[in-house]
């Protein structure tokens, strides 16, 4: 089968942790579509299985039934597809956090190339790439530096650069925004917005905060591990402040 836009699609999720009388249906049937360069939002109650399905599509746990298909691969087709999932995880997906989880030994430019020297590039090849990122997401000045020595938003901008190292077709975001005032929230909006069209890549962001949610031009709800499309305000963010 072709898939004419790649990105993200989903369809019929469904994930079921334990069994029996004990049984919790997660997921029961999920569907979306995500286009490359698109960032969708992913709202729901707690419960609803926001994890759930960020876990499923990270290849983190394995979902019960239903299709997964990133970018122009399949990756679960009631089963996975694959053989390695750690490579996917490696090379096909960018994860962004609530804290930026960098790692505190390595300098700003080795945190982000590191995840291309593991996926086998040359160490000049994966700084130079990570400088390129860097410079992107204007935090080239602060590339020699230790995380501790970043500000907050200084280091969340870094940790995007992370995810966007491998250029992976897909970025999964978990409350990227929670820790940080509105007008660093929008910012790491605009960045991720720019990032998703430069780079092409699909988004999905979970989140709860009332600040960012009016940027998104599509919402998917979820609700008792279903989900429901609905259009957004996709209210335009180039009016935020360039630093995050
Ligand atoms: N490992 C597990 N074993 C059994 N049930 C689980 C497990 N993980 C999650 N659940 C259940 O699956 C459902 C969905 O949970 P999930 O963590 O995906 O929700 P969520 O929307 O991310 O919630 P929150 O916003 O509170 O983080 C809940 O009923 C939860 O109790």
């Amino acid at each position: 089968m072709t898939h004419p836009t790649h990105g993200i699609r989903i369809e019929g999720l469904r994930k079921r942790y334990g069994e029996g009388d004990t049984a919790v249906d997660a997921l029961k049937d999920v569907n979306m579509q995500v286009a490359p360069g698109e960032v969708v939002g992913l709202i729901g109650p707690s419960g609803s299985g926001k994890s759930t399905l960020l876990k499923c599509l990270g290849a983190v746990i394995e979902p019960t039934a239903g299709r997964m298909i990133l970018g122009e691969q399949t990756i679960y087709d009631n089963g996975w597809t694959l053989p390695d999932l750690r490579a996917l995880r490696r090379d096909r997906i960018g994860f962004v956090f609530q804290a930026p989880y960098l790692i505190p030994f390595l300098n700003v430019t080795d945190n982000v190339a590191l995840l291309p020297m593991l996926a086998g590039q040359k160490n000049a090849v994966a700084r130079a790439r990570a400088r390129e990122l860097l410079a992107a997401l204007d935090v080239a000045h602060r590339a020699e530096a230790q995380p501790s020595e970043l500000s907050g938003g200084e280091q969340q901008r870094v940790a995007i650069a992370r995810a966007l190292a491998n250029q992976p077709p897909v970025i999964l975001a978990d409350e990227p925004t929670a820790p940080l005032d509105s007008e660093r929230a929008l910012a790491v909006m605009r960045i991720l917005n720019q990032m998703a069209a430069q780079y092409r890549t699909a988004i999905i962001v979970v989140t709860h905060d009332e600040k960012i949610i009016p940027t998104f031009r599509r919402i998917y709800h979820i609700r008792d591990g279903k989900t429901h499309e609905e259009a957004g305000e996709g209210r335009a963010i180039d009016l935020a402040p360039a630093h995050a």
